[in-house]
């Protein structure tokens, strides 16, 4: 409550136009220069153009903008504006995987530092598989009984972990002791009632990050650092009320712009935020941004402050052109589009979160990619446009787990209303499709379960979306389907379809649907997902590991191979 009352004070500061408190002129420095300046004020002015949800903003139709535009034309704001520009410069979010241990906080805090031109904001992740440990819990707690709820093994395995961080840190263990206190009792309470709502799974799991960034502020200002802790969900990151999978409100890029600075400007120190978490706007609950949303907090923070770079630093050297836990030859994407990245990401590349790109695209400001256990390894830079002359297929990506629909009219409506209809009842159900293939009278097409955290909500959603469609077609569900996606340019979609097809044809695969994106950088696959794993160790040889294949693009061959014609490229 306290929160939302706090982001509505700081609009309304913006809408009556009363000046702004005079800033310190003189802030003092950090550890980092804060001086490497490309800000441009008006990339921040321009992520505030979009009307904001009535709640926070009164009088309905004005925009943040025109507020912006009036308090401008005071000297006040005119010195926060310079102020402003001596402030941050990037963002740097280190994933769960960066930050599981005492030593690793050590050496991301010594990474940060050895960029002493940069004065960054920190995104955190919660510590190593805290998050999983969490929900496991959660579900154990709720038929467990409340006398065994202290007991429950994740329970001990996340308190053991934040304890032996601190003392091993050597900082004050209060920084977390009251938390985990609140954690047990909070597990008793779910106990007790025999439910987990997806509104108490978001405030459990919250407690992952919660921790790791009070005790990475902590130990920063122990070594002499000066660094503030926020949890996001206090600082303006105002979402839909979809718990578990909120999404971002316009009205979060001015108030968390506007908090940050201020406090940058009355006293200067590193934000360490919480990632993956944010606030319901009309239910002021805790909620999350779907599993790896840590990479959206931190896009969405580079696009409020109007940043040069937004870093996301892994436990792997950038994206790669397949996941190396699938097939381990997998290497470093130099470069990728937004474009690419999301729909490499939005098709499983568990790498990215699927709409991390958006606030980088919006704001036009480059993602870098990062490893965090191998600094010195370039990653991989993502921007609005690359030369893709070159490029014939960038990454392999696999969805595993997938169902296929295949749907058949009954003919008791025309093809227009036939696809309408089938669509609505998606809408409806609120269940989203992945891929999909129409012909007349049929559709085929593959259920995205990424938005569904259990698997007897999957259940339910597949009985209840078939019970529907059956009422105007026959239906055909296959389930243990894979998704392969072939990320890469579209312009060349028939040398990119020969390769695949010859690939599969080889290894005696059925390909049981294909479809191309209209965004023209995916083609999508579907095979059994018995077979997936083969199919993109194959396909990887064959794309990545044999030869140049830039070269089959000046002189395509016929099937005896020899050169047909020579032909130019067109981009
Ligand atoms: N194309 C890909 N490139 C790089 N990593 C990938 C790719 N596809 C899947 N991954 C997986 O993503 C992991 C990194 O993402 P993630 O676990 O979210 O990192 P973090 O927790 O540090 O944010 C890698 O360890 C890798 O297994
Ligand atoms: N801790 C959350 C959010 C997150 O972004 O994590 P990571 O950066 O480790 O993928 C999760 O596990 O989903």
């Amino acid at each position: 409550m306290a929160a939302a009352a706090r982001v509505q004070c700081h609009n309304n500061t913006s809408l009556t136009g009363s000046p702004l408190p005079r800033r310190h002129r003189n802030s003092p420095t950090l550890h980092f220069s804060p001086n490497r300046v490309n800000f441009t004020p008006l990339k921040w002015i321009g992520s505030c153009t979009r009307m904001v949800p009535g709640p926070y903003l009164k009088g309905g139709t004005t925009t943040v903008r025109a507020a912006f535009e009036e308090e401008k034309k005071t000297d006040a704001v005119n010195e926060v504006v310079e102020e402003e520009k001596r402030s941050f410069t990037c963002v740097m979010k280190f994933g769960g995987s960066s930050v599981a241990t005492a030593e690793r906080m050590r050496e991301v805090a010594d990474l940060v530092l050895t960029f002493p031109e940069e004065s960054p904001v920190i995104v955190l992740s919660a510590m190593g598989k805290t998050t999983n440990n969490l929900l496991l819990a959660g579900e154990k707690a709720v038929s467990c009984g409340v006398s065994n709820a202290s007991e429950i093994e994740e329970l001990s395995v996340i308190k053991e972990l934040h304890l032996r961080t601190v003392k091993e840190l050597e900082i004050d263990p209060s920084v977390v002791s009251s938390f985990l206190e609140e954690l047990e009792q909070l597990l008793k309470g779910i106990a007790m009632m025999k439910e987990l709502t997806l509104r108490t799974r978001d405030y459990l799991v919250s407690f992952g990050e919660c921790l790791s960034t009070r005790i990475f502020a902590a130990y920063l200002n122990k070594i002499g650092v000066k660094a503030r802790q926020y949890d996001a969900f206090e600082i303006g990151f105002i979402t839909t009320d979809d718990f578990t999978n909120g999404d971002i409100l316009e009205a979060t890029y001015p108030a968390v712009a506007k908090r940050l600075y201020d406090d940058w400007m009355h006293d200067p120190a590193v934000p360490v935020v919480t990632g993956f978490l944010g606030k319901g706007w009309k239910t002021c609950a805790v909620t999350t941004l779907g599993r790896g949303g840590s990479d959206l907090t931190a896009t969405t923070i580079g696009k409020a402050l109007g940043l040069q770079e937004i870093q996301v630093w892994k436990d792997v050297d950038g994206v790669l052109t397949c996941d190396p836990t699938i097939y381990k030859r997998a290497t470093p994407v130099p470069f990728l589009t937004f474009d690419e990245a999301a729909e490499l990401a939005y098709f499983g590349a568990q790498v990215l979160h699927p709409q991390s790109m958006r606030p980088a695209r919006e704001g036009g400001i480059p993602v870098r990619v990062k490893n965090s256990y191998n600094p010195k390894a370039p990653g991989t830079i993502i921007t609005k446009t690359r030369d893709m002359t070159k490029t014939v297929l960038t990454s392999i990506v696999l969805k595993r787990n997938v169902t296929m629909l295949d749907i058949a009219s009954t003919r008791m409506l025309g093809q227009v209303g036939f696809l309408a209809k089938v669509f609505s009842i998606f809408e409806d159900l609120e269940i989203s499709v992945d891929v999909v293939a129409t012909s007349e009278v049929s559709i085929s097409l593959t259920l995205d379960p990424s938005k569904l955290w259990s698997r007897e909500l999957i259940q339910q959603a597949r009985d209840h979306v078939v019970e529907e469609l059956e009422k105007i077609a026959v239906v055909n569900l296959a389930k243990g389907r894979a998704i392969i996606s072939l990320i890469g340019n579209v312009q060349h979609s028939s040398l990119i379809l020969e390769r695949a097809f010859h690939v599969l044809w080889t290894k005696g695969i059925n390909v049981q649907m294909i479809s191309q994106g209209a965004s023209k950088v995916n083609i999508s696959l579907i095979v059994n997902d018995a077979e997936a794993e083969g199919c993109v160790e194959a396909l990887h040889k064959s794309f990545f590991e044999s030869g140049d294949l830039s070269e089959l693009l000046i002189q395509p061959r016929l099937g005896n191979g020899s050169p047909v014609r020579t032909m130019q490229v067109d981009n």
